[in-house]
């Protein structure tokens, strides 16, 4: 029997602890996972297990919201982050990335963060998750992927200005990203010989070079370099079409060169069910595919879907016994 899953509870003013509360409900029996975070801001209707120590998660998980408690100090008001919280949010997935690795917990499952709340408050020097995880784990090259049924995307550049895409474009960056999302999709997707479709950067992969020149002298010598290594690799693509029913049909995830190229279209096709998988990692992390939705916080509508598929994809990959590639 895999360890449980360790469940970070983000921004508490966002639809986190409301998610981790309906993904109980959902996942009880089979799914046993404890929240790391303030038991005061779990949804008042629902309830919660005190635990000090992740092994009694399952015992309790049977009539109770597990959580390993981490208070934060000052009000909740859902909707408005309070930047005495932000440190506390930095704080927990620490801890949840020591869970893990002491093997405490099988995996890590992070709720979703306030990245410029954070930022404000407590001077978080990265942008996301994906870095901080990195930072925290001792890699430097990570891999963002967000996978759905109908998808699988990998953004090479991740939290940059779209300004900054072209320099951050390098061969390097291209080639650990297009070698660890293939590593993945044999490990942890269980491919034995993954597809790999490759986006340009520029408009019609650049046109020949009227358009940019990256598509040229960066992303196409990389893939003719990978292939020669046996990789299936198609492109540099056109962007605009590579993403309708037939072209999804002919490869196994969509290596794109820009944050948005990769999210927008996952997000249109499956935003319910897509989850965002850390490759690279010494550890198993997911998340769901959006963000802290402080619109709609502690309204109880927030959609929990996508919350249950990270979290079953975190027991899988823990069940199946591999650490991303
Ligand atoms: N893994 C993480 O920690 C992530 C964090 N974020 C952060 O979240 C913050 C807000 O980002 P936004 O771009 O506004 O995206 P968002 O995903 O929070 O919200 C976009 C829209 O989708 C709706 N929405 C999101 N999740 C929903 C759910 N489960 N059910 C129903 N409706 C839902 C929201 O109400 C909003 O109208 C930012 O600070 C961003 O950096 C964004 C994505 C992932
Ligand atoms: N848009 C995806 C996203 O922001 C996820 O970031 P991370 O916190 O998982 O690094």
């Amino acid at each position: 029997m895999t360890a449980p899953v360790a469940l970070s509870c983000g921004e508490p003013a966002g639809i986190g602890p409301e998610l981790a509360a309906a993904a109980w409900d959902a996942l009880r029996d089979t799914l046993p996972f404890a929240l790391i975070g303030d038991p005061a801001h779990v949804p008042a209707h629902i309830p919660v297990a005190l635990i000090d120590d992740l092994s009694q998660t399952q015992d309790a998980a049977r009539t109770a919201l597990p959580v390993l408690p981490h208070e934060f100090a000052g009000p909740l008001s859902h909707g408005t982050p309070n930047p005495d919280h932000a440190q506390g949010v930095i704080d927990v997935i620490a801890r949840g990335v020591d869970l893990v690795r002491s093997g405490n917990a099988s995996a890590l499952c992070t709720a979703p963060i306030h990245k410029k709340a954070l930022q404000d408050g407590a001077h978080f020097a990265y942008p996301g998750h994906t870095e901080y995880l990195a930072a925290l784990a001792g890699v430097d090259r990570v891999v963002m992927m967000l996978a759905s049924p109908a998808l699988r995307v990998v953004p090479t550049t991740i939290h940059i200005p779209l300004a900054q895409v072209s320099d951050a474009l390098t061969p390097s960056v291209l080639r650990d990203t297009l070698l660890i999302t293939h590593a993945a999709l044999i490990r942890d997707f269980g491919l034995a010989a993954p597809r790999i479709a490759v986006a340009g950067l520029n408009p019609h992969a650049g046109e020949g070079g009227s358009m940019g020149r990256e598509d040229i002298e960066v992303i196409a010598p990389v893939l003719h370099e990978l292939r020669a290594q046996g990789l299936d690799l198609r492109g540099p693509m056109s962007a605009d079409t590579m993403f309708h029913d037939r072209a999804r049909a002919t490869y196994d995830a969509a290596v794109c060169m820009y944050h948005d190229q990769a999210l927008i279209p996952i997000k249109t096709l499956d935003f319910d069910r897509g989850v965002n998988v850390t490759l690279g990692l010494p550890f198993i992390r997911t998340s769901p595919d959006h963000g802290t939705a402080l619109d709609i916080a502690g309204q109880g509508v927030a959609n929990p879907s996508s919350m249950i598929e990270a979290l079953r994809l975190a027991q899988t990959m823990a069940q199946a016994g591999t650490t991303p590639a």
